[in-house]
Parts: C-alpha cells; structure tokens; sequence
C-alpha cells in the first residue's frame, strides 16, 4: 500500500482550488490537511458553502499553517504574485510545490528552480495540466521544424489575470527551442492601432482572446506555401486539469529538483 500524501491547497474557493478538493475527495492516497486563503481565517472548510465538507482548518498566514500542520505537498492556485511568494515560502518550509498558477516571470522561474535545487525538494511548476493541452504543445514543437511561421491564438474566461496565458508563453519555449529566431509578417508591416499583431515573442505572435463564456482555448496555426496547420486544444471543463494535478501531486515525492511542464513526467 503506498503512503498518503498529505495536501495543502492553497486558493481553494478558486475555481480550479475547488475542483482540486472535489479531486481530492475522491482518491484515497491523498489526505487535505489544511487550507490557505486570505479569507476565512481559522474556520474550517466545512463551514463554507459550495465547497466539499473537509474537516481542515484555513489560514490566512501561510508560515502559521506550514508551523501549525504537518503536509509533504502545497497545491497552489491562486494568483501569480501570491503563487510565487507561496512557492517560495513552500521550498523554505521543506514542502514541495505544485503550482497551477501562472503569470510567473523568468526570473521568478529561474529563481524557484535554484531554490529547490539547493533544498533537493520536488517542485513541479506546470502552465497546463491537461493532457491534451500538454500534447497540443507537443505536436507544436514538432510541427516548428517543418513550418517555422506561427501564430499562438489563446482564448480564456474574462475573469482571468494574466495575459498571454502560461500555456501559450510555455508553446513559444518549446518551438523557440526548435527554430531559427524569425521575425514574422512583411518587413513594413506597421500597426495603425497599437496591438494589432498581438505579443512577439522571438519573432512570434500569440494573441489573447477575453470573453464571458469560455474556459480556456489555444489555436497554434503553422503557415506556409500553399498550406496551413491548425493544433487546436480545447478546455470546456476544470475538471480536465485534474488527473494532470494529481499526477503531478503523486511525482512530486519523488523529485528532488523543479520540473517545468507536465511533459516532464508523462511516459
Ligand atoms: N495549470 C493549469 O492547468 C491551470 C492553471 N490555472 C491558473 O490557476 C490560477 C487560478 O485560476 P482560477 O482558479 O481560475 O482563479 P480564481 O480567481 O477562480 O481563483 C484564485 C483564488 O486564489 C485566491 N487567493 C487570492 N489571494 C490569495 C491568498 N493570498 N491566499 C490564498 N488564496 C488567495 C482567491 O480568493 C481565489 O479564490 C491562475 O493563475 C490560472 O491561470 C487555471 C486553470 C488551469
Ligand atoms: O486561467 C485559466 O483559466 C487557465 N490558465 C492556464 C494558462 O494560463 O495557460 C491554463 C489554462 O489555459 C487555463
């Protein structure tokens, strides 16, 4: 029988913190032992409508939680500046992270990933846990070294903070890693309303689409002589990210360094 990993969530009246609790709730080999929110401090999650029923006390103070509650793994899904302070606090308290939230810049990345290093803890940072997402970035990568014309179209709920997604800036890496820097479109081209070609990254355009009604959406369309190459993934439900964040929760224990990317740990 394998040990049970004991979680902390921290967000959990977010969106995808309370489909994390509904995934949690059902497997047996992971135990919810405390909550972080900065709402709600010192009640428990059972007193909260909405929510499944756990008998766990939140916190508004993250080092009061990590001092007060023994956990091997903080599930973080809140917002990118607190997901980041959160990471951090995490490694420094010998818990090892599993972060959803995006938005981090590339020194924060760089920064977490030295700091897990140095404490050998299992940190897994992951843009997008959807499988299919995950593959939508690998079909991606392949398709650059054939056609190195690209545009990243991601569509999300309007509620969302960060712009472009985690998802496409981590589909810009991974075809970065493949092709030639390029700067796309017609050498004049000239923007008559500022935005107009979206965010360049290494000579790529991703642009971003807000509107009520979505869940989250990435098109990466590769153009070349004569033809085009649409990869298009679609969230219509949270509950798609969830067997990535368990798979990530049960990995986690066995990394001693920080992986960037769900791909990272499929077979
Ligand atoms: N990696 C993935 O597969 C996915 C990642 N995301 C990312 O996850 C994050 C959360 O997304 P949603 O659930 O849609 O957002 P949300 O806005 O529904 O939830 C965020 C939650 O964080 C809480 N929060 C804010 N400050 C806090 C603090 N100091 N301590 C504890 N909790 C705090 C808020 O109260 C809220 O409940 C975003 O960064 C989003 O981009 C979202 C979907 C999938
Ligand atoms: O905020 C969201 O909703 C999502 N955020 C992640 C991202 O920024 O890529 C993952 C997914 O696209 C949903």
């Amino acid at each position: 029988m394998t040990d049970t990993i004991k979680v902390i969530v921290a967000g959990p009246r977010g969106r995808m913190g309370s489909e994390a609790l509904r995934m949690i709730e059902k497997e047996d080999n992971l135990e919810l032992v405390a909550c972080i929110d900065h709402k709600h401090d010192g009640k428990k999650l059972s007193e909260l409508d909405g929510l499944p029923a756990f008998d766990v006390t939140i916190y508004a103070d993250i080092n009061t939680c990590f001092e007060s509650v023994q956990a091997d793994v903080l599930v973080d899904l809140t917002t990118p500046e607190v997901g980041y302070l959160h990471t951090k606090t995490a490694l420094e308290y010998g818990i090892r992270p599993v972060v959803g939230t995006t938005g981090f810049t590339n020194e924060q990345l760089e920064e977490l990933t030295d700091l897990a290093e140095e404490k050998g803890l299992g940190t897994v940072i992951a843009p997008n846990f959807a499988v299919g997402a995950v593959l939508m970035m690998q079909f991606a990568k392949m398709a650059a070294k054939y056609f190195p014309d690209v545009e990243i179209i991601e569509k999300h709920h309007d509620q969302k903070l960060d712009a472009p997604s985690g998802t496409a800036v981590k589909t810009a890496q991974l075809i970065q890693d493949v092709r030639e820097s390029k700067k796309q479109g017609h050498p004049n081209e000239k923007e008559t309303i500022q935005g107009a070609r979206g965010a360049d990254m290494d000579g790529m355009k991703i642009h971003s689409v807000r509107l009520p009604g979505l869940v989250a959406h990435q098109e990466v369309i590769f153009g070349s002589s004569g033809q085009n190459l649409t990869i298009k993934h679609d969230s219509f439900d949270r509950a798609s990210f969830m067997s990535g964040v368990k798979l990530a929760v049960e990995q986690v224990m066995k990394l001693d360094l920080l992986v960037y990317g769900l791909e990272n740990l499929l077979d």
